[in-house]
């Protein structure tokens, strides 16, 4: 799941295409590309956009096609047109056809970054603040929680290897934190105060990424109007984190050994390489020994960026570093939503979150917490507001680590008044079920079946009512 916004460039033109994707690119987008307004349109039938860049004129028709497409369907995509120069009226029309702005040719780049950050409500980012983010007030060493045997070993590794130049490769299963390794290293070496330059080899488009790792000259190619550096360029002085290494293609590993080995790009275009002193940091989901017996991954680039190796293990290998991580995500989270105190985790919801498999690990936890804080409004989040259905939990992995937790820490607020029966239940869990079940059923029953009104009721939302009508069997006409 990606939060970038996605963009869409419909031009006929291969050069000018070329020139908008690595531009947006550059600024984070994703970006599909289409030549014409049949393609165009075939793809905003398949998917939404956050906004359309077009071309007003085009082999199989006009810009304006696909604006009048877009709004006899009231979709939501801003767009913009790129107009021939003095072409005035065309530019009145596009605007009158619901075209957000328009921009005329030749495009100016910094305009078109301008423009285009403003259609998706940014402001316009700024290359060099970009480049050097303002340091997070707490450094990646410090976000890497966890207590476990794992976690130890790791943070030992990187205070280890952060001192020397060797290029270290990050193995882990998606969202185990790697990235967040790869920025400790850098931080807590010499090159700390330097750029950070993070790339991800599997997102960018194969014609393109030549150009992104090594720059252009201006007049490259058709449209390249001015000298734009790579991420080797941008890295200088720094590290250089290559998310997702074994996506690269097997010709563009050759240019990035090569790169590392005499330490200089050449950018498009130029005649002389540049020198670059750049720290290479690299991280894979892949088993790349795999990767290269099967022929596509080259074995000695493998060599180069295997000198050190570091292993994040799933977070489900490491069960014991869930509190500590959850509730420092829950703390960053909380404060980033401007909620104050952050929410915890009630011993159930932590039992419950142990017996899940963690496919998308560290990330995935932190989607659920966000959700979780979205949906709660007290300080505690209990196991059904984590949104996990039982059939996704392992019920052999009844965790009992956190039980030393209850009580303590974690313990639920005052009971209040409630009537409690004589003789006391021999299966507590039970017995709550079966109240809640008729609670639920007399609720519904009294609302004729409007699950929204029963679960305005009860001081539910209505996602919480069908959670717990789905657990506890109860259909709509029960
Ligand atoms: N030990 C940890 N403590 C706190 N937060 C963590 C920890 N590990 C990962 N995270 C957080 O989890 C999220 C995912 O981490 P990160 O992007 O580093 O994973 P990744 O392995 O690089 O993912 P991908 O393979 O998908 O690129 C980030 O927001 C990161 O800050």
């Amino acid at each position: 799941m990606s939060s970038k916004p996605r963009l869409l460039v419909v031009d006929d033109e291969p050069d000018l295409r070329t020139l908008y994707e690595l531009s947006l690119l550059r600024e984070g987008y994703e970006v599909d590309s289409a030549a014409g307004v049949a393609e165009g349109l075939a793809l905003l039938a398949a998917g939404s956009y956050n906004a359309v860049i077009t071309d007003m004129k085009l082999p199989d028709g006009s810009g304006l096609d696909v604006l009048r497409w877009l709004e006899q369907r009231g979709r939501g995509e801003k767009t913009l047109v790129i107009t021939a120069f003095g072409s005035a009226e065309n530019a009145v029309e596009a605007l009158k056809a619901g075209a957000y702005d328009y921009l005329t040719k030749p495009v100016d780049l910094r305009q078109f970054r301008l423009v285009v950050a403003s259609a998706l409500g940014r402001s316009a980012p700024d290359r060099e603040e970009r480049r050097a983010p303002p340091r997070s007030p707490q450094g990646a060493m410090a976000r890497l929680a966890g207590q476990s045997a794992a976690l130890h070993e790791v943070r030992s590794l990187i205070t280890k290897v952060a001192r020397s130049m060797a290029p270290v490769l990050v193995n882990g299963e998606s969202g185990t934190g790697k990235e967040l390794v790869a920025r400790a290293i850098h931080e807590c070496g010499a090159r700390g105060s330097q750029r950070f330059v993070a790339v991800n080899c599997g997102a960018i488009p194969e014609n393109l990424l030549e150009a992104e790792f090594f720059g252009y000259r201006k007049g490259a190619f058709t449209g390249a109007q001015e000298d734009r550096e790579g991420f080797f360029q941008a890295a200088d002085g720094g590290t250089l984190f290559l998310d997702e290494i074994g996506d690269l293609p097997l010709a563009m590993q050759s240019k990035l050994l090569r790169a590392i080995q005499e330490r200089s790009v050449r950018p498009v275009g130029a005649v002389v390489e540049a020198a670059v002193n750049v720290r290479v940091v690299s991280a894979t989901h892949k088993d790349l020994a795999a990767e290269v017996a099967a022929g596509r991954f080259r074995q000695d680039l493998f060599y180069r960026l295997n000198v050190i190796q570091i292993r994040v293990p799933p977070l489900r290998e490491r069960l014991e570093d869930l509190p500590e991580i959850s509730d420092r995500v829950l703390e960053r989270i909380a404060h980033d939503a401007g909620v104050s105190p952050a929410p915890r985790l009630t011993a159930a919801a932590l039992e419950t979150l142990s017996r899940y498999a963690f496919p998308g690990n560290v990330r995935e936890l932190e989607n659920l917490l966000h959700r979780a804080l979205a949906l709660v409004g007290g300080e505690w989040i209990d196991a059904d507001e984590l949104g996990l259905p039982d059939t996704l939990l392992d019920d052999t992995r009844s965790d009992t680590q956190f039980a030393a937790i209850d009580g303590e820490v974690h313990a639920k607020g005052s009971a209040g008044e409630v009537s409690v029966p004589d003789a006391l239940p021999e299966d507590l869990a039970a017995y709550l079920d079966e109240v809640e079940r008729a609670i639920l059923l007399r609720a519904l029953e009294k609302h004729r079946y409007n699950r929204t009104a029963a679960a305005a009721s009860l001081g539910l939302s209505l996602r919480q009512i069908r959670y717990r009508m789905a657990r506890l069997g109860i259909t709509a006409g029960d």
